[in-house]
C-alpha cells in the first residue's frame, strides 16, 4: 500500500488573467479551487494513473473539509488528522507568467503528532510512505527524523519531496527515492545550479544515502542517479498551462511505473512523460495524456 503524507495542505486557488499587475485591481478571467499540497498531488495522480494509495496529512476547517471531500469524490483514501485550524489557500496568478503566493502550514500540537505516528506505526514491509511538501516549523525536526527512521527500520520504502533544513537533516535516513528541483538542490549545498551538468554533480554526492535522485528542471526536463547509473530526459515539446503539481506528477509517474517491473530508467521516463502532461493542461495529468507523451521522452544513459 502507498501512504502519502502531507503535513501542510492547501487549497490552490489557481486564476487565469491575461495580465497582472501589482499595486492595483486585477480582474480574473477563469478561477479554479483544486486540493493541494505536494503529498495530496501525488495521491491524485496515482489514482489517475491506476494505482490507489491513503492520503494523511493535517487539514482543518471548511477548507480541509473541501480537500477531503473532493478526494474522496475522486475515489482517493483519505486519514487526515484534524488540526483545528483553516487549510491554507494559495494562490497561483497565470498570466503568462506563473506567480504563487503559499500561505504557512499549520500548527500541530504534540497530541496531533502522536497521531500520525499511531497511522504510520501500521505500515509494514513492502508500503510505501511518500512526505512530501513543506514541513511546518511547529514540529521538531527530531520527528520527522523518527518517522524516516521508523519507515527505513520497517523496510519502508521512504520517497522524500521537501526542500531546506527539512531536506538537508533527512537525507540521512536513508530514502529510496528524492526529488529536489534544481533550486532546492542548489539550496542543500548552498549554491546555485544553472546547468545539468552542476545538477549531475551534486546529485551524485547524495547516492551514498539515497537510492534514486531525481532532479527536476522545469522544460528542461530531469535528471536521475541511481548508484553508478545516471541519465539524462528531455521532455516533449509543449506549451506550459500549469505547472503547478508537475513535480510531483514526476514522482506519481516514477512510484506507478516502479511498482509494475521495477525499472528505474523506465519508471524515469514514465515520471518526466506526468511531468509534461501536468505542465501541459489547467488540472493534474490523466493517464491516457501520460500514455501519448512517454515515446517523446528522450533518454540519455551517459
Ligand atoms: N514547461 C515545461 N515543458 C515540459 N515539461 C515540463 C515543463 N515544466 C515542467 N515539466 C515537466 O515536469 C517535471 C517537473 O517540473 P518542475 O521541475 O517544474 O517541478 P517542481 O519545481 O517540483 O514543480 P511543483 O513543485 O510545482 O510540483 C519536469 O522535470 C518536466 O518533465
Ligand atoms: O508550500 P509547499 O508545501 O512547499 O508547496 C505547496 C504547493 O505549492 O506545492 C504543490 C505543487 O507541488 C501545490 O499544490 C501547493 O500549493
Amino acid at each position: 500500500m502507498i501512504y502519502t503524507c502531507t503535513f501542510t495542505p492547501s487549497i490552490d486557488y489557481t486564476t487565469y488573467l491575461s495580465d497582472f499587475n501589482t499595486g492595483t485591481l486585477n480582474r480574473a478571467n477563469d478561477v479554479y479551487y483544486y486540493p493541494g499540497g505536494k503529498g495530496i498531488n501525488v495521491s491524485r495522480v496515482l489514482k489517475r494513473l491506476s494505482v490507489q494509495s491513503t492520503a494523511l496529512g493535517f487539514t482543518g476547517g471548511f477548507t480541509g473539509d473541501y480537500i477531503a471531500d473532493f478526494l474522496q469524490q475522486e475515489g482517493i483514501h483519505t486519514d487526515f488528522i484534524d488540526t483545528n485550524g483553516i487549510t491554507r489557500i494559495n494562490v497561483k496568478i497565470k498570466s503568462g507568467k506563473e506567480t504563487e503566493l503559499n500561505g504557512p502550514g499549520p500548527k500541530i500540537a504534540p497530541e496531533q503528532q502522536a497521531l500520525l505516528l499511531e497511522k504510520i506505526n501500521v505500515l509494514h514491509e513492502g508500503d510505501w510512505f511518500v512526505l512530501a511538501g513543506s514541513l511546518p516549523d511547529s514540529i521538531p525536526a527530531s520527528f520527522y527524523q523518527q518517522l524516516a527512521e521508523n519507515c527505513s527500520k520497517c523496510g519502508i520504502r521512504f520517497v522524500l519531496d521537501t526542500s531546506g533544513p527539512a531536506l538537508a537533516r533527512l537525507i540521512s535516513t536513508r530514502p529510496f527515492l528524492i526529488k529536489p528541483n534544481q533550486d532546492e538542490l542548489g539550496q542543500l549545498f548552498d549554491t546555485t545550479i544553472t546547468s545539468k551538468s552542476e545538477a549531475f554533480h551534486y546529485a551524485t554526492r547524495l547516492t551514498d544515502d539515497v537510492e534514486h535522485v531525481i532532479v527536476s528542471m522545469g522544460k528542461e526536463g530531469a535528471l536521475l542517479v541511481s548508484g553508478n547509473s545516471k541519465w539524462d530526459a528531455t521532455p516533449p515539446d509543449g506549451t506550459a498551462v500549469n505547472t503547478v503539481g508537475a513535480g510531483d506528477s514526476l514522482v506519481s509517474g516514477f512510484i506507478a511505473s516502479y511498482l509494475q517491473n521495477q525499472n528505474p530508467e523506465e519508471a524515469f521516463r514514465y515520471g518526466v512523460a506526468a511531468g509534461s502532461a501536468t505542465a501541459f493542461q489547467m488540472d493534474l495529468c490523466s493517464k491516457e495524456d501520460v500514455a501519448s507523451l512517454v515515446s517523446e521522452v528522450r533518454i540519455n544513459q551517459l
